[in-house]
């Protein structure tokens, strides 16, 4: 199923849940405003090449809308709308004053250089930038993009609005950028995971993860894993995946990708195929890439007892079914991702401070979600997707809305 259905049936399944009205449910479905504009710019030898790139703004009840931009070369319409979705109902979950956007540019980031992807946004904001801004929608980076990228774009949008470093988060801290940022989605997925295991009576000391995917997202979460005593005995990306039944030394291999750029080669675990991560024995599966990786064809294999989804809709819905009469507990994105979004300062906090408001924002949704799937009898997903459709049509009640 592609994600944007399977998007749209978890939503429409929690608005039967909330019995809303058939109006209010089509409505809440309908993205604000989709962009979707020409991204032609000179490659380095002088040849123009030409991208497409989207912005999906989903929902502004709560709040201007807010969601990363993804560099990729799968991103597609479907997939930016559901990925836009899934941030309104994500900001309400966490109970942050702002709506839901997404972006994206179907490119393969690794094949250009620094100044064609430097042209690349810049040439995407000149096209987005009336449409975007601190009070309206507020971009972030998302795969294949990082703090560079959200520079650039502040740079490009300031030269037709004046200086406005709120147009984008996630910006390197020398523009104003909130500290620890860079680590706050793996960080969040962490406390999550904490706030699970403790409700199982486990901690993560001891307990065997498996992580796809070591970018951003997925190396954050394995050294925070690795520090608090977790071992990770499977990690991979798209050079390859390695195991290691005993743990793989975290600080070892993030040096070894560091100075070579991929996983394989590094001394301390055994290479592996890397379709077969998802499936390897372990208490918990961590999937920090791409969407849709667990499906019908690999859900009934899964050995894992826990999934805390921090790439966004790793988990298809046919999967979610197998996976629930399996006894596996998800720990859905809405939630388990938003440490990222959950960033946000208005004060210049010492990255104590952050980190303490972000475990406090986490641990308190996980309540949340407890409360709503305890009172709904459903699982963790409906019960965060419950907690955040809710939020989303009271603040869209209180607005104004006429049926
Ligand atoms: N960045 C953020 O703040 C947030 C990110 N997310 C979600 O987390 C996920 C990861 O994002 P992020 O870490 O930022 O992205 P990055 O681009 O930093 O890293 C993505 C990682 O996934 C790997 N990868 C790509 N394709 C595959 C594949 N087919 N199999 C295995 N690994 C693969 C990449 O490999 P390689 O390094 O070799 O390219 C890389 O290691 C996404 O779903 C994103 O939407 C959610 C909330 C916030
Ligand atoms: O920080 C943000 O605004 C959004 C990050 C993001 O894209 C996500 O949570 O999926």
């Amino acid at each position: 199923m592609n994600a944007l259905a399977a998007t749209n049936r978890n939503f429409r399944q929690a608005a039967r849940i909330l019995g809303l009205d058939s109006k209010i449910e089509n409505s809440l479905l309908i993205p604000f405003r989709e962009i979707k504009v020409e991204c032609t710019i000179p490659k380095d030898d002088g040849t123009l090449v030409s991208y497409i790139g989207f912005r999906v703004q989903h929902d502004n009840a709560r709040g201007p809308m807010k969601g990363g931009i993804r560099f990729h070369p799968e991103v597609d319409p479907d997939e930016v709308n559901a990925l836009a979705q899934l941030m309104t109902w994500k900001t309400a979950v966490a109970d942050l004053p702002y709506g839901g956007a997404k972006g994206g540019i179907g490119c393969k980031p690794k094949d250009l250089t620094t100044s064609e992807l430097e042209r690349l946004t810049r040439v995407f904001t000149q096209k987005i930038h009336d449409l975007i801004g601190d009070n309206t929608d507020i971009p972030a980076p998302d795969m294949g993009t990082n703090a560079q990228t959200m520079a650039w774009i502040l740079d490009e949008y300031s030269k037709f609005h004046g200086y406005s470093p709120a147009v984008v988060t996630g910006k390197p801290v020398d523009l104003g950028g909130s500290l620890g940022r860079e680590a706050a989605t793996g960080r969040g997925v962490v406390y999550a995971t904490e706030a699970l295991l403790a409700e199982h009576g486990k901690s993560i000391e001891g307990l065997t993860f498996a992580i796809q995917g070591f970018g951003n997202v997925g190396s954050w979460a394995a050294r925070l894993i690795h520090e608090r005593g977790g071992k990770v005995v499977a990690v991979n990306d798209i050079t390859g995946a390695i195991q290691n039944p005993k743990g793989i030394d975290i600080p070892a291999l993030l040096r070894h990708k560091d100075a070579t750029g991929r996983l394989d080669g590094f001394g301390g675990a055994e290479t592996m195929a890397p379709d077969e991560l998802l499936t390897i024995r372990c208490d918990v599966l961590i999937p920090c890439a791409l969407g849709g990786v667990l499906n019908r064809e690999n859900a009934g294999d899964v050995k894992a007892q826990y999934i805390i989804e921090a790439a966004n809709h790793p988990t298809d819905p046919e999967a979610d079914d197998i996976l629930s009469k399996k006894g596996v507990i998800i720990l859905p994105d809405i939630y388990a991702n938003a440490g990222g979004v959950t960033n946000i300062q208005g004060f210049m906090w010492d990255e104590e401070k952050v980190n303490q408001e972000l475990s406090r924002y986490m641990t308190r949704a996980f309540r949340e979600i407890k409360n709503m799937s305890r009172t709904h009898n459903c699982n963790l997903r409906m019960g965060a997707f419950t907690l955040g459709v809710n939020r989303v049509a009271r603040a869209t009640f209180l607005r104004g809305w006429e049926a």
